[in-house]
């Protein structure tokens, strides 16, 4: 809904970043910029003043450069009568949230031609609670064509503007997604919208696991602003990984043995229709369609850390978050009971990984983030590791689990995130260990997750801020998932089950996790001023979009993208913690 303006000052101001501001600028919410200055000044140089009728009262309506205002016009009044405040009742939106502008016309069954011109119907992103966008639209009601033409061009004219708003999308969508229905999802909610910003799409609906991977490997993507995944983890993940690669590829970059990737060349949209939507629920703070669709049609683009896995210096992947052990085993299991639900086999897996509970006996080495200030006082106190000391650490022993995490994972099952002290754009992951303990603690440890209690405060819990980590398990036992069934296999070649991302992947011996840190201080660095890369909101791979990004809420921070593969699912199933 529009706002209201009482007494000549704004009243209230729904959050967002002022469009082209730059990054200094734009961390300021624009309630902030709003209640600072008088509404006419804020609103900028007046374009166009008219009447319409808006909610069946005769407006006096005013478009300056950020703003529209307008309010009811009262017939003169006998001197001195103070019922009748003018200002009291005048309202504006702000021109940065209007997404479509459409002329709005009347067509019988039997009339010929455009039908009767009503008006003018602007499409506005509002912003709502906990997050959340919604789309709304305001009628400016006047049937003088000529009257309607003047400010439709201009309305037209500010839209185009806007040039961080994509014009022409790559959709790429996988049907199979938690039960079947992104395809739904897409034409009921998303395309909708889509249509109406004027936004061009080229849907792609996956046949096969690894179809977007092949895809992106060599499609033509020059005519496209961003890429959009319609489904879960595994899907954006899996569109995320492939971006990146195609960048590192298109820049002559050695893909084994990556010092500093490149960011993707194209900003990715999550639009959340899987089982599992951690990367979205992160990005957005909100797992929601409407919202995530809104995002990527305002342009919003936010920077997301992405990390590389690999193994005796061979890239694996590119992935968000990361777990091994039972995590990891949790997963291994699921997997092997697919043709359950979703639920149904998270539920079973994570019942089954309890019940057979076993620590992983590895060495796990890591390199510390260190804080400038606490660099400074090192170097002030002459501390011998800032003298070239060996920075890695090593902790090594029996661990139940160990978990890897770029972004904050947030989920229905925890809320507050995964790894609630990182965030999307740091330049640093949340390396947390659970050591061995009794089956009972451990389960205590999970449902903390879901609880706004403490889910570390457990002595059996560590946890450090790393940019790189490496996990050698020490035993080479392996883990067959063929045991869990019973059917005790000769397994010849032993290897670990990882979730990266809510993918299964198995590995034979060490995996590092590395954080990519800012290469020349300009390609790499995250549009919000972070060190890592980008993610994309729109899903973004950074590069075609500016940075803006909605003052979006932030959870545990903002997100965004830039070569990011998504968190997907679930890491640990979503009842794990039921
Ligand atoms: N047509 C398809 N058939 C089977 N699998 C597909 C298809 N298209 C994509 N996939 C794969 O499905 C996997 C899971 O998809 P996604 O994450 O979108 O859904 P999900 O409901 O969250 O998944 P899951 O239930 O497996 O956790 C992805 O890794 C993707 O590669």
């Amino acid at each position: 809904m529009p706002r209201r303006r009482r007494g000549g000052r704004v009243c209230a101001l729904e959050g967002g970043r002022e469009e082209e501001a730059p990054p200094a600028a734009a961390a300021v919410p624009s309630a902030l910029w709003a209640s600072q200055l008088q509404p006419e000044a804020a609103a900028g140089q007046i374009l166009l003043r008219g009447i319409f009728e808006i909610g069946r009262s005769s407006c006096d309506v005013v478009l300056s450069e950020r703003a529209l205002r307008w309010w009811p016009i009262q017939p003169e009044r006998p001197a001195g009568d103070s019922k009748y405040d003018v200002q009291c009742k005048e309202e504006f939106i702000e021109v940065k949230d209007i997404f479509s502008v459409k002329l709005k016309r009347r067509c019988s069954a039997k009339q010929q031609g455009n039908g009767t011109l009503l008006g003018i119907t602007l499409f506005i992103c509002l912003k709502k609670e906990q997050n959340k966008l919604k789309d709304s639209t305001l009628d400016l009601i006047n049937l003088s064509e000529d009257h309607c033409d003047i400010w439709f061009k201009q309305f037209k004219k500010i839209l185009a503007g806007f040039s961080n708003r994509p014009k022409s999308l790559k959709v790429i969508l996988n049907p199979q997604s938690h039960k079947k229905e992104a395809t739904q999802v897409y034409s009921e909610k998303v395309e909708p919208l889509l249509r109406i910003a004027g936004i061009k799409t080229d849907v792609t609906i996956t046949e096969y696991a690894g179809h977007a991977l092949a895809l992106l490997r060599d499609c033509e993507l020059q005519e496209f602003d961003g890429v959009v995944c319609v489904g879960g983890d595994g899907s954006a993940s899996e569109v995320a990984h492939a971006l990146l690669l195609r960048a590192q590829k298109s820049a002559g970059k050695e893909t084994d043995s990556l010092l500093a990737p490149v960011r993707a060349q194209l900003p990715l949209g999550l639009i959340p229709a899987g089982s599992t939507n951690i990367l979205a629920h992160s990005l957005h703070g909100i797992p929601h369609v409407v919202t995530a669709t809104l995002h990527i049609i305002m342009g919003h683009v936010q920077a997301v850390d992405v990390c590389t896995f690999s193994t005796t210096g061979k890239l694996l992947r590119f992935g968000f978050s990361a777990m091994f052990g039972f995590g990891g085993r949790t997963l291994a299991l699921a997997e092997k009971y697919r043709w359950m639900s979703p639920n149904q086999r998270r539920d079973f897996a994570v019942m089954k990984a309890l019940a057979r509970l076993k620590p992983e006996d590895c060495e796990i080495s890591f390199l510390p983030c260190i804080s400038s200030h606490a660099v400074q006082e090192r170097k002030a106190e002459g501390s011998p590791k800032s003298d070239g000391a060996n920075p890695w650490q090593t902790i090594q022993g029996p661990f139940l689990n160990v978990s890897i995490m770029a972004i904050p994972c947030l989920c229905s099952v925890a809320p507050r995130g995964l790894a609630p002290t990182t965030r999307l754009n740091n330049g640093s992951m949340a390396l947390i260990v659970a050591r061995n303990t009794s089956r009972p603690e451990f389960i205590k440890h999970l449902k903390r997750y879901a609880s706004v209690k403490n889910q570390f405060s457990f002595p059996f819990v560590e946890t450090y801020t790393v940019g790189e980590v490496k996990v050698r398990p020490r035993s080479n036992s392996g883990y067959n998932p063929e045991e869990d069934n019973g059917q005790h296999s000769a397994a010849p070649e032993k290897s670990f089950p990882w979730n990266v991302d809510g993918d299964l992947m198995e590995a034979r011996s060490e995996v590092q996790v590395k954080k990519h840190m800012t290469g020349d201080g300009r390609n790499n660095v995250s549009p919000a001023g972070g060190n890592g890369w980008a993610l994309g909101h729109r899903a973004v791979t950074e590069g075609g979009f500016s940075n803006e990004y909605p003052a979006l809420p932030r959870p545990s921070d903002s997100v965004s993208l830039v070569p990011a593969s998504d968190q997907s699912h679930l890491s640990y199933p979503a009842s794990l913690f039921a």
